[in-house]
């Protein structure tokens, strides 16, 4: 009777002679029939089987590989648990499912003591319950919450996808890349079509020696598995293939299914079940980061551990499988939780001459602030290179297009070593590989314009060929909405984005039959190499950010690279100041104005030089208009200009001006403006030139760049300028515009067709300047006055204090 003799085999060490006892009792009870009228020698040896085999049953529940599918019933009230080999060695079936109340118990029985028999995550679980809709695993519902149960499929497809799941354990487990055990529960499976019980088959088939256990309610075929027929109000088990009860093909005892637990028996060990996992899988964010900066090799790939699975660590990758990531969650998902594990991580791991960061930010709100600078802490991560905190999209712009120009610079290198690969291009040159994060891209994409049509060729671009030039791309978003208006180009963006990582709510990064992200909640993340198709994810937990240990690795890598500067940062919400130029931005002759939202953010302006048209328009009412003239006749006078200014506005403060013109002196002065002379006016539109005067102006105009005589004038509305110049006729005469609160379809008759998509908005200006711009203008951000002046977010200031330009904006050498 070798069942009950594996049984005493384990049992043996703590229970000899019971094990004795059983044994002797045990052949007995398996060779003979269970027969009524009971003889009393067969009653004694019942009771002797009994007593025996139910203290060896205690010793034996916590043996991962037995399971305690039901009660064997004797005569005369006596019963002992029913033990079958569950796990490595054996599958287990039932003729019926789960909507039978004693499949429900053995279901709930199987899977506590399946998962409490291991230790944390060791054991993964999939439920299929087509026909009871998930109510079998309802009480078990703390262990689907910490991700022990994966999925529970309440329909043919999801039942699918519980199988695929199944059979790409199997997968790994052969490839040698899991070592854990999956249970299969099928507590129903409904109307399953016969291929996916064959399929459910082939699993019971190879399960038992890679990594699958399946108990098949319903499924009385299944191969490998003791299967327990219901019959007449009691139950028949078949013997155990691996470990039968005895010659016969089923247990000679009649049995009967477990008894169901009581339900807050089961509720307290899911739950105790559950946090001893959740416990277990948790790393905390000082597990992530080495205690000591390592320099690790970028030339296959960059690797980071971003948590646990019930497997083990969980590892991602940039490389050439997976060289883009796409991220989605919904709004407190824990995205950029996830993003600074995953960037602290890297930057712990890899020196920052070889892994450089550029992050971009385009929503609302302050983050990437751990990467750079402020006034609070002067600490900052030297990978990063340029940080755009809710960037402008054309930064953003800027910041692809420098991307793809350092692909094209290392292709020229690549070709001259005749190498095609990066970890190629590194056997000869230290190139960093780069990871360009942009968080809530679909803002930088939204829209039909110029830029959302360059940033598509740009990603398109690096996301083809980035794998081969070591640049990797990080597409995150909260809104579904923004990933759905792009589905359309899915093949030529997406396709190139294999890792898909959705954390709770994310719906679009995976497939559409995918719901795993569904499935999860705050600290967990869905992990998926295979483009997001469903039954190839990984559920992970990842740690919350420790501000400690930020900064400690902050400091670290400070007191490492000392030589390596400061990341460059746009700040898209603060005002810019005249004040932060540094020497070397101002030139004579030129007239600052702002600065230009790029990637290197420089100062911008017009150079008054002798050439015809220097001269400069601001147009728009926007009082920033008017703060910008100051800044620039601050600017010019500062290096040695001589500048008229002429307020007819009342409002301005023109610092550095050699004479201030009356406003009622302000027609007679355009006659007489000296050589050399720059005539600044607030509010020319008031001037309400009379024909003289306009033919004074427009001589001065015409004329006056030749002699050193310029003209920065503001004009409030765009009609008035247009007037005075003389309309088109004039055009040429003023070369230079800086247009703030207009919209391109206002000012595109005059400048041109290419700024029919202009988009006014607070604090941004356009600088025209025919000779210096061939296509579109510039965006600046305008100077505005450091002190009063309320510019949009400048009372965020306060809480994020501006980095001086050195250690922020310009740090970089
Ligand atoms: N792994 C985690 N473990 C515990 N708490 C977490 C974890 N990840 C995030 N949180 C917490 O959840 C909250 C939201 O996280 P986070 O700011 O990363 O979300 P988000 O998706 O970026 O949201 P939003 O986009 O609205 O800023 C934070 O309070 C954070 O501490």
């Amino acid at each position: 009777m070798p069942g009950f003799q594996t049984a005493l085999a384990h049992a043996a060490a703590a229970c000899d002679a019971a094990a004795a006892r059983l044994a002797a009792a045990g052949r007995r009870l398996g060779d003979a029939a269970f027969q009524t009228p009971v003889d009393p020698a067969l009653l004694a040896a019942e009771r002797q089987i009994s007593d025996a085999a139910d203290a060896s049953a205690q010793q034996l529940r916590s043996d991962p590989e037995l399971l305690c599918a039901g009660t064997v019933t004797l005569h005369d009230g006596l019963a002992f648990p029913l033990l079958v080999p569950f796990g490595e060695r054996g599958h287990l079936a039932t003729s019926v499912d789960a909507r039978v109340e004693g499949v429900a118990a053995l279901v709930r029985t199987a899977v506590l003591h399946a998962v409490g028999a291991r230790p944390p995550g060791g054991l993964r679980v999939v439920g299929v319950d087509v026909a009871t809709l998930g109510a079998s695993f309802a009480p078990l519902r703390p262990l689907a919450d910490a991700g022990v149960i994966e999925a529970v499929a309440t329909d043919a497809r999801g039942a699918a996808d519980a199988v695929a799941a199944a059979e790409a354990q199997v997968a790994e487990h052969i490839a040698g890349r899991r070592t854990d055990r999956m249970l299969l529960v099928v507590a129903s499976l409904g109307e399953a079509p016969r291929p996916l019980v064959e399929r459910i088959d082939a699993l019971a088939r190879s399960g038992l020696s890679h990594g699958v256990t399946v108990l098949g309610c319903g499924l009385p075929q299944l191969p490998q598995a003791a299967v327990m027929h219901a019959v007449d109000g009691h139950v028949e088990i078949t013997n155990p293939p691996a470990a039968p009860f005895g010659p016969g093909e089923r247990l000679a005892a009649p049995v009967a299914w477990p008894q169901s637990p009581d339900p807050s028996f089961v509720a307290g060990e899911a739950l105790r079940l559950a946090d001893r996992a959740k416990a277990a899988a948790t790393l905390t964010f000082a597990d992530l980061i080495p205690a000591r900066p390592e320099s690790g090799d970028p030339a296959r790939g960059l690797e980071v551990l971003i948590g646990r699975d019930a497997a083990g660590e969980v590892r991602l990758r940039f490389d050439d499988a997976t060289p883009h990531w796409l991220v989605g969650g919904r709004t407190g998902g824990g995205k950029t939780v996830f993003l600074l594990d995953v960037l602290y991580g890297l930057a712990s791991r890899y020196a920052p001459s070889d892994l450089a960061l550029f992050l971009l930010d385009f929503k609302e709100g302050v983050s990437f602030t751990e990467f750079i600078p402020t006034e609070r802490d002067a600490t900052f991560i030297p990978h990063a290179r340029a940080v755009g905190v809710e960037s402008d999209r054309e930064y953003g712009l800027a910041v692809l297009a420098t991307l793809n120009e350092e692909m094209t610079r290392r292709s020229t290198v690549m070709k001259r070593h005749g190498v095609a690969s990066f970890a190629g291009l590194r056997d000869h040159e230290a190139y960093p590989r780069i990871v360009c994060v942009a968080d809530e891209f679909q803002v930088l994409l939204a829209g039909n314009d110029r830029v959302a049509a360059e940033a598509v060729a740009l990603l398109e671009n690096l996301a083809r060929k980035g794998r081969s030039y070591g640049v990797h791309l990080v597409l995150a978003s909260q809104t579904i909405s923004g990933i759905e208006a792009l589905w359309a180009k899915k093949d030529s963006i997406f396709g190139q984005f294999p890792m898909r990582i959705a954390l709770p709510g994310a719906r679009t990064v995976l497939e559409p039959n995918n719901d795993a992200a569904g499935r999860i909640t705050l600290g967990q993340v869905v992990v998926n190499t295979e483009g997001g198709t469903a039954g190839a994810d990984r559920v992970a937990r990842f740690p919350d950010t420790d501000t400690e240990v930020m900064r400690r690795l902050r400091e670290q890598l400070g007191a490492a690279h000392a030589g390596v500067g400061a990341p460059r940062v746009f700040y898209g919400y603060r005002p810019v100041h005249l004040a932060d130029t540094l020497p070397g931005e101002r030139r004579p002759g030129r007239a600052l104005l702002g600065r230009e939202v790029s990637l290197r953010l420089d100062a911008a302006g017009v150079d008054l030089d002798r050439r015809p048209g220097r001269h400069l328009a601001i147009l728009g009412s926007d009082p920033v208009g008017g703060e910008a003239l100051e800044a620039a006749v601050e600017g010019l006078a500062g290096n040695g200009a001589q500048v008229w200014a002429a307020d007819l506005t009342g409002n301005a403060r023109p610092r550095g001006a050699a004479r201030t013109i009356a406003p009622e002196a302000f027609a007679a002065t355009l006659a007489e403006l000296p050589d050399d002379t720059v005539l600044a006016v607030w509010g020319l539109d008031a001037a309400a030139l009379d024909a003289k005067g306009q033919k004074a102006l427009r001589d001065l105009l015409r004329t006056g760049p030749a002699r050193g005589a310029h003209l920065l004038g503001w004009w409030r509305g765009f009609r008035r300028f247009t007037d005075d110049i003389g309309g088109s006729a004039g055009r040429e005469d003023v070369a230079c515009a800086l247009v703030l609160n207009l919209p391109g379809g206002e000012i595109m008759a005059h400048f041109g067709q290419q700024f029919q998509h202009w988009n006014p908005r607070q604090g941004r200006a356009l600088l025209i300047d025919r000779h210096a711009d061939t296509s579109g203008g510039r965006l600046l951000v305008p100077f505005s006055r450091p002190d009063d002046h309320a510019a949009p977010g400048a009372q965020r200031t306060g809480d994020h204090p501006a980095p001086t330009a050195a250690q922020g904006e310009r740090g970089r050498a």
